[in-house]
């Protein structure tokens, strides 16, 4: 496409005077300042602290805000302007505010993706947000270019503000350096308070060849970290983790905090974390807490700490005022819906206040990089809209039942001698992690397919696999966690085995993000599954008293109860949005919603086609049995029978772990050799070919 290729020669945009400015305020989005069902009378103010922290993680590219939901409307020219307010009022308060992002800002939207490289255009729009403390994220190191391009751009960007104890880069001249550094101390403009900040990614092992990730385990043993600690060289008041991890089911960031507190007994430490695309509190020890921001620039987390003490070193301290002196320590957390009326609404500023020239100048770049990348460009209209994990699978609103039945069976290969066997019987593995985002019904435009499924995945394939064989495969790439939570009254006392389980296999990593929180059957999951098919808005449900339910009843026990109670329950006037329940309670959303619904998803799913539904069944028996089932009562065909034989077609990101699936299986010697290229369109490609087929028209209802 020689209109993104041009985009290097480009960019940097350039722009002009800006338009239709009153008193210097641009609304370059007219999508931004819609707020339908919005209304201030739901959102909950934020408690501010001596120290206070905004936090945003995993936007994925979102920079443009979401067009097509008024709760998220905001784009990052906003973030701009409202951070500028948030400092302001800090400073008028006479207290401290630090902006804080996690990582992973590729793979979700054509604003990141839709150029070469991706982040082209999207990483220097990032990078004019004034970030106090940032880390990378897994995405940031799928792809060598991709890993590159973080450390020139963002890392070289932000400097001492950019940290990484665990990440590594091997220059193109072979140098190994750290993507960036390892800590940072420095002292708060307004109370002085002295901050340690660490930045940490999870145990990531899909990174490309020129980036090394050291596990955080070795990482906190090395002389650097310890020493740190050891020599009390530092006045700190309190540590300020900057992570790429989960703060609930991932053993990582108790890791760390464990090995602070070898050193620090009652330091504070304030943790930020990410990955698993939820919002989440969680409590380590008394003053160690950690906060995840959600997804996709829907939410900017909030947390405040008050009752720091001074380090007894340091004299300057002014004294605290009223609202800041706390002797216990004491820590708030929210999560605010990314639209203008609640960053207008939490930085007391009215519209004709709150876009900041800055903040325009940025939605202007935005908004000519979209029209630059033709992202508009409208490709079909979508019928009714299809879900993730709002809608469950298999089901007509499911989006992988939709996938599997008719986007896959397009997929061809390029090679004549492979697409030859287009017809014989094939089975094509995808894993549902590749999804990211719902299809709303209306416009499918060239950014749609970007949200959808943004990756560039070539397909492998293992030519003619028997198919009692074959069938195998995809329930062991999906085992069941959940089946592990019924090993025991309370999961708690399986955490360890569920971890285990994790780190041993991984097949976890296939799934979509929020499924990682099976280890803990994540609140708000049950909460919002539904045994009917589609979606179930109920509202009205008393968080509080589920909240002390949960610290009683096994939780098992408690998700019938809050069935029950759901269908008991009036229905709700309040817009349909993110309902959360952490270690703090059920008050962290600003904006009170009725929850959408929830449903688990396996980690693939997979598309048979060529086979006839009575050959096949005998052979997929075995998908039905979980996996300790599957090992002794799969062998369902006759011994003088010729097996027929299936063509296994899968994403190659999924290789690691179809591999692991064959050695589980003892065939990994037999079949390793066999995976061949099978080329053919991503499913960003298929969903576009699927769309202009069936779905083409010239103007949307
Ligand atoms: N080339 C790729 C890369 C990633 N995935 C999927 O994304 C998941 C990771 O995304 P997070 O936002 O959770 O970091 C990964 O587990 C895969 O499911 C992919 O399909 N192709």
């Amino acid at each position: 496409n020689a209109i993104v290729e041009d985009t290097q020669l480009i960019f940097p945009l350039q722009v002009g005077p800006l338009a239709n400015t009153q008193d210097g305020i641009l609304d370059v989005n007219p999508l931004a300042a819609i707020s339908k069902n919005l209304s201030s009378s739901n959102i909950r103010p934020l408690e501010w602290g001596q120290l206070n922290f905004l936090h945003t993680t995993d936007t994925h590219g979102w920079l443009p805000g979401h067009l097509m939901e008024p709760s998220y409307s905001a784009d990052w020219g906003d973030y701009i302007s409202f951070i500028r307010h948030m400092r302001q009022r800090a400073d008028e308060k006479g207290v401290d505010i630090l902006i804080i992002d996690t990582g992973d800002k590729h793979d979700g939207n054509g604003l990141s993706d839709a150029t070469l490289p991706p982040g082209y255009l999207s990483q220097d729009i990032f990078k004019m947000a004034d970030i106090d403390l940032l880390t990378l994220g897994n995405h940031e190191l799928y792809r060598a270019e991709i890993a590159k391009q973080e450390f020139d751009v963002i890392a070289q960007h932000y400097a001492e503000k950019y940290l990484v104890a665990n990440v590594d880069i091997i220059l193109d001249n072979g140098t190994i350096v750290p993507m960036g550094r390892k800590y940072r101390h420095f002292q708060t403009k307004n109370l002085q308070l002295n901050i340690m900040s660490f930045g940490f990614l999870y145990d990531f092992f899909q990174n490309a060849p020129n980036t090394i990730v050291t596990s955080v385990v070795d990482t906190v043993q090395q002389d650097w970290f310890q020493d740190l600690l050891r020599s009390r060289e530092f006045d700190i008041d309190i540590f300020v983790l900057v992570t790429h991890i989960p703060v609930r089911d991932f053993p990582e960031l108790e890791v760390i905090v464990n090995e602070i507190r070898k050193y620090y007994l009652d330091t504070p430490i304030q943790i930020f974390g990410a990955h698993t695309h939820v919002r989440d509190f969680t409590i380590f020890d008394d003053k160690a807490y950690a906060i995840e921001s959600g997804r996709f620039l829907e939410t900017v987390g909030w947390v405040s700490v008050k009752g720091l003490n001074k380090t007894e070193k340091d004299t300057s301290i002014e004294p605290l005022g009223e609202n800041q002196v706390n002797s216990t320590y004491n820590v708030t957390r929210k999560y605010i819906d990314f639209n203008r009326d609640s960053l207008m609404f939490h930085s007391n500023t009215t519209s004709d206040q709150f876009v900041i020239p800055a903040g325009a100048k940025v939605s202007e770049l935005i908004h000519e990089a979209r029209e630059l990348l033709n992202l508009t460009e409208l490709y079909g209209c979508i019928p009714d809209s299809y879900y993730t994990t709002r809608a469950k699978y298999p089901s007509s609103q499911s989006i992988f039942t939709l996938i599997v039945d008719k986007i896959l069976p397009l997929l061809k290969s390029p090679i004549e001698a492979i697409s030859a066997r287009f017809d014989n019987p094939r089975m094509i593995i995808v894993n549902t992690g590749s999804v990211r985002f719902d299809l709303f019904k209306g416009p499918f435009t060239k950014d749609t397919g970007f949200l959808i499924s943004p990756f560039k995945n070539d397909w492998s394939f293992i030519p003619d696999m028997p198919v009692s064989l074959a069938v195998k495969l995809l329930p062991i790439l999906n085992q069941d966690t959940r089946t592990l939570a019924e090993l025991g009254l309370h999961f708690d006392q399986n955490k360890q085995k569920c971890h285990d389980y994790y780190n041993t296999i991984g097949y976890s990593h296939l799934g979509v993000p929020t499924d990682l929180h099976d280890c803990e059957l994540y609140y708000n999951q049950f909460m919002h599954h539904d045994n009917d098919e589609g979606n179930d808005n109920d509202g009205g449900i008393d968080l509080e008293m589920i909240f002390e339910w949960s610290k009683i009843i096994p939780r098992k026990f408690l998700y019938t109860l809050v069935s029950t109670y759901r269908m008991l329950s009036k229905k709700s006037q309040l817009s349909v949005g993110y309902v959360t329940i952490d270690d703090f309670g059920t008050e962290g959303d600003d904006t009170m919603h009725t929850p959408l619904p929830y449903y688990h998803l396996p980690n693939a799913v997979q598309s048979i086609q060529n086979f006839s539904f009575e050959e096949i069944s005998r052979f997929l028996e075995g998908q039905k049995l979980n996996y300790k089932k599957v090992e002794s009562e799969i062998e369902t065909k006759a011994e003088d029978e010729e097996e027929p034989t299936i063509d296994v077609i899968f994403y190659s990101f999924i290789t690691p772990f179809l591999l692991s699936a064959l050695e589980e299986l003892e065939v990994r010697e037999q079949y390793a050799d066999k995976i061949q290229f099978y080329g053919g369109k991503s499913l960003i490609g298929l969903l576009q070919e699927f769309v202009e087929g069936g779905w083409k028209f010239d103007y949307c209802e």
